[in-house]
């Protein structure tokens, strides 16, 4: 049987930081076992992060900024790598996702034809190998989009080895900076090809940068979401958001902060400012814009609603948007991915490294029911170091 020791690096359209994680991992599909034995996340430097989310928003920065920015991240990403290790025999692989800095998905055009999508994440695997002297994979979104998807999302085929049901449908929520789901139907007959996936749309990005603005960047995020707590959402808005065009796409579909991000969050302030609400107000607002438009996408693109919805992510512990999410879902129980055993925090970094692992193994790594793409392709570019197999 299969066995190696993987690191997996992950960073999100947060941009909060670096989530390392070390793992054996064993077997290779229904058979896959995952131990977790180090996890942490490291965050940026302040002014690598603010360079990031610069970027992000859309400011213009030189090939000569954006080739110095590539190598600053893979810096930072292999002293993650190293430090993850600490006090444990080393791994012999990494999977980095590295940093989204622009995502677009594929678009059609009026005559119906079909333009590939374009996803760049920065931290080039080939340095980060270099430092850590250990093989690395990279740039796992290119091939799909290449075979015509999205490149997103990536994680609903390792959650279906991970955390799929014999009897029940579960829904796998990841609220990151963006949502996204894994709709994972009972493991009978089929089941694989009936796994769905797609962005659902906002996660924390909206909420952490209208915590921001109110508080002049003294704080980064609301914890456990009580500060929107104390607020009341306003439905009409919320209703009026949810018009937007994202949500009335059907499935594959990805988006970014480049549609979830700073001119979006300005379009809601103002419109925040029509019904003279406050700040707790706003935040409540778009709390419950994050959680309906999740309800809402489960209830109009999947045939049935899931039997159960296991949480993950940073937004997992706002226990505000926990409890809106519980109240919008009425019977379905919501539960945390720690619950079933496996981290929260973590399951993307443990994802990129359970990528990697497939990648060397030849197992092809997208779902193309969740990207969109023609067919299931091998994810990843590697970056073999001498004496690493
Ligand atoms: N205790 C908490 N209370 C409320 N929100 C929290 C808490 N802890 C983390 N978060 C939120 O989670 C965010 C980080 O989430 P996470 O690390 O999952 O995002 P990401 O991986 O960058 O995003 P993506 O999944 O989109 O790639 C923080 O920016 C914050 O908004
Ligand atoms: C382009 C990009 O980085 N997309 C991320 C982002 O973060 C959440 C959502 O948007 C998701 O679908 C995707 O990441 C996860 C890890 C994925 O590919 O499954």
């Amino acid at each position: 049987m299969q066995q190696k020791r993987v690191i997996g690096l992950m960073s999100g359209t947060s941009v909060d930081g670096i989530d390392a994680v070390l793992v054996d991992i064993i077997g290779t599909d229904l058979d896959i076992k995952v131990e977790l034995l180090a996890g942490e996340t490291y965050p940026y430097p302040t002014e690598l992060r603010s360079r990031i989310l610069a970027i992000c928003a859309g400011e213009a920065i030189s090939m000569a900024e954006l080739a110095e920015l590539d190598d600053a991240i893979a810096i930072v990403f292999a002293q993650a790598a190293q430090n993850i290790q600490i006090g444990h025999t080393p791994a012999t692989l990494i999977g980095s996702h590295g940093q989204t800095v622009f995502h677009k998905p594929p678009q059609k055009d009026r005559e119906n034809q079909q333009s590939l999508g374009y996803s760049l994440q920065l931290g080039r695997g080939a340095v980060i190998a270099h430092l850590t002297d250990i093989t690395t994979v990279s740039n796992f979104r290119v091939a799909d989009i290449a075979a015509g998807g999205h490149g997103a999302p990536l994680v609903p085929r390792v959650d279906a080895f991970l955390l799929s049901h014999p009897q029940e449908s579960r829904c796998i929520q990841n609220i990151g900076g963006i949502s996204n789901v894994a709709y994972l139907p009972p493991r009978n007959h089929g089941w694989l090809s009936q796994i769905r996936g797609w962005d659902t749309g906002p996660g924390n990005s909206l909420l952490d940068l209208a915590v921001q603005h109110f508080t002049n960047g003294a704080k980064s995020y609301d914890e456990n979401g009580s500060w929107a707590a104390s607020g009341t959402p306003c439905h009409t808005l919320v209703d009026k958001w949810l018009n937007q065009d994202y949500f009335h796409l059907p499935p594959p579909k990805s988006t970014g902060r480049e549609l979830f991000g700073v001119s979006y969050l300005h379009d809601c302030l103002q419109d925040a400012q029509t019904y003279q609400l406050g700040p707790a107000d706003v935040l409540a607002t778009i709390t419950e814009l994050t959680a309906a438009s999740i309800v809402h996408s489960y209830r109009t693109y999947l045939r049935k609603m899931p039997e159960q919805v296991l949480l993950c992510g940073g937004g997992s512990q706002n226990l505000y948007l926990k409890h809106r999410l519980e109240s919008l879902l009425a019977v379905v129980p919501v539960l945390t991915t720690d619950e079933v055993g496996l981290s929260a925090t973590f399951k993307e970094a443990i994802a990129f490294a359970v990528l990697a692992y497939w990648q060397q193994l030849g197992i092809p790594g997208n779902l193309p029911t969740a990207t969109g793409a023609n067919q299931e392709v091998l994810l990843g570019e590697v970056h073999q170091v001498k004496g690493n197999k």
